[in-house]
């Protein structure tokens, strides 16, 4: 039986706009594992980041509802002292672009030992060098005691991706969260960077968040995928179930738009249109409707739900149910 990590309960991360709040993460609901990888996929602006931060409580402004149960504390409601403990030590975060959370003024072993000492004020100034530079081998930096002397901008963007890896999990964080880990990264240094990623959720029986737009990242290390579209998940299940019996039109139509090597494909399908900015996403409703107007109003709910259709298979709306892709350009804009 799999061990919850991590539980996340009606979270709700609102951005104030103007006068108002206006939610990026809507009533979201999900769990990870020990030793899983959940992937968390979607187009850009559907609010991936937004719940990321609120994971690590990074956000400064937002207003957080809901509950987020890490080892049965609810982390989302902690004083930012408490959570500075967590950070870094039981939690840590890979993000998409190491400079921004790199220190360009200090060397890469500093930076390491900083993280270290953070956490274990105890371990000497020896004994943490050393285990700098079994970190920087475990991320596969070669010449460590080299970089353990160098700043970020003197390494190339793959090295600099590790280093931040080797600090993310200096203090073996049982929850780890990587935003977009390897998307700035060439081909090859990307499949290193997940190969490594998938030892630490072995070797420390991590549970993972993976967020990414890339579905062949996910096919390669996801265990589950929560799809997100406009703040809320509208399906989720386990990695083969997801590409084998894809349900919610939004789902289908992301897996759609990818070009399949290994298939002969008539058509690919683009969705039209884009995840509306967050002041004018439709609160009301399926939201996915406006981007596929072929499908008649009375295959929505009201009050699209989550269903679950087969073991740990959640899909929400009824409209998954009637979709299919338009045949014809005219039928794709709703005319019929
Ligand atoms: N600090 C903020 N203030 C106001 N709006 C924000 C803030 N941060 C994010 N948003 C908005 O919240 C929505 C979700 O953004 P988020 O960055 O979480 O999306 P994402 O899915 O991670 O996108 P990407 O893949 O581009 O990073 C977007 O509409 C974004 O503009």
């Amino acid at each position: 039986m799999s061990e919850k990590l991590l539980e996340i309960k009606n979270l709700k991360t609102s951005f104030r706009i103007k006068d108002d709040y206006f939610a990026a993460v809507d009533d979201l609901s999900l769990s990870v594992n020990k030793n899983e990888v959940l992937a968390v996929v979607g187009e850009s602006g559907c609010g991936k980041s937004a719940l990321a931060f609120s994971v690590m409580g990074l956000h400064t402004r937002a207003k957080i509802d809901g509950n987020i149960m890490f080892k049965d504390r609810d982390i989302a409601h902690m004083s930012p002292s408490e959570l500075n403990k967590l950070r870094g030590k039981e939690m840590g975060m890979i993000f998409q672009d190491p400079l921004t959370s790199l220190n360009p003024l200090m060397e890469v072993g500093e930076q390491i030992g900083e993280t270290l000492f953070l956490h274990n004020k105890a371990l000497s100034k020896e004994k943490r060098k050393e285990k700098i530079i079994d970190l920087l081998n475990k991320v596969g930096i070669p010449r460590p005691e080299t970089v353990f002397n160098q700043f970020p901008h003197e390494l190339s963007g793959g090295m600099r991706q590790r280093v931040m890896i080797a600090m993310a999990i200096a203090n073996e964080p049982e929850l780890l969260i990587a935003d977009e880990p390897t998307t700035a990264l060439d081909v090859t240094i990307q499949s290193q960077i997940l190969e490594l990623i998938n030892e630490l959720k072995d070797d420390m029986d991590a549970g993972i968040i993976l967020i990414t737009h890339d579905l062949g990242v996910v096919a390669e290390m996801a265990d589950r995928v929560a799809v997100m579209y406009a703040g809320q998940i509208v399906e989720i299940a386990d990695v083969h179930t997801l590409f084998e019996n894809p349900k919610h039109p939004y789902t289908r139509s992301l897996l759609n738009s990818v070009p399949n090597a290994n298939e002969a494909q008539d058509k690919l399908h683009v969705i039209q249109g884009i995840v509306p900015a967050l002041q004018n996403l439709p609160r009301e409703g399926c939201r996915f409707k406006a981007r596929i107007p072929w499908i008649e109003d009375s295959a929505h709910e009201e009050h699209p739900e989550l269903h679950e259709i087969s073991p740990g298979h959640f899909v929400r709306c009824t409209c998954y149910k009637d979709f299919d892709f338009p045949e014809s350009e005219e039928e794709k804009h709703g005319v019929s």
